[in-house]
């Protein structure tokens, strides 16, 4: 495994204009991640390909349905050869431990990891689905619901990620999107930070998607992104 704490989001419905991105980097400086458009438009082989690549690869499928279901899911995210995987944690523990015992009787599983509140959520809009917690008070809840049931960490914003480090160990990963690197849009992202001040929270391992990918130079945008975050 690399030591990358950047985990590039491969958001596109070009998968040449995504490989001729994936061809100029190499797996120190980044991890990858696909995401549901890409799988839907380039399926499994587009994944395998990256992995062919020697990339590790976070496939973000968020799977959430009934346990069985979920659990096969995840084995077969394991046969792709990925490097982690994740879940839904509002698909609740009984969902939850079933996908980790399944992977757990693999000789290499991927990493599992639970996604708590979506990065694009705030307040307003966790109380319209019926949540009258804050995004942290909710974060902090299904994070701790992940760990019981077996999990190796969760999604989050790097905004949770003090909290979170007072309960959970450096070994429990922390994976934020909503990064956004000073000077950058925001899109459609609510709890967002920089890189430098994601690294200080605690967090593992940073999603980041648009600011390198619509960047008009994206290996610069990424070099400077690992600069800023070199000890
Ligand atoms: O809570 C979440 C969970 C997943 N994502 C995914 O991360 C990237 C972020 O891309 P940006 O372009 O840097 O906003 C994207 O693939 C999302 O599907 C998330 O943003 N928030």
């Amino acid at each position: 495994m690399s030591d990358a704490k950047v985990i590039v989001a491969l958001d596109f419905d070009d998968k040449r204009q995504a490989l001729d991105l994936v061809s100029q980097l190499d797996r120190s400086q980044c991890k990858l991640k696909v995401g549901k458009e890409m799988f839907t438009y380039f399926g499994p082989d587009f994944v395998k390909e990256l992995v062919r690549r020697d990339f590790d690869v976070f496939l973000d499928l968020k799977f959430h349905d009934i346990p069985n279901t979920v659990a096969k899911a995840c084995l077969a995210a394991a046969d792709l050869g990925v490097w982690m995987v994740n879940v839904h944690a509002s698909g609740g523990p009984e969902m939850m431990e079933k996908a980790s015992t399944a992977l757990a009787r693999l000789k290499q599983p991927p990493k599992l990891i639970a996604v708590t509140v979506l990065t694009s959520m705030d307040q307003a809009q966790l109380s319209s689905i019926g949540i009258s917690s804050t995004p942290e008070q909710h974060v902090l809840k299904l994070a701790n619901m992940a760990q019981q049931s077996g999990l190796d960490g969760v999604v989050c914003s790097a905004q949770e990620a003090p909290v979170l480090r007072k309960q959970h160990n450096s070994e429990f990963l922390l994976v934020t999107p909503g990064i956004r690197p000073v000077g950058s849009q925001q899109g459609d992202q609510k709890r967002i930070m920089t890189p430098p001040d994601a690294i200080l929270a605690g967090v593992s391992y940073m999603v980041i998607g648009r600011p390198i990918t619509q960047a008009n130079n994206p290996m610069q945008a990424l070099q400077e992104i690992n600069d800023s975050i070199a000890l």
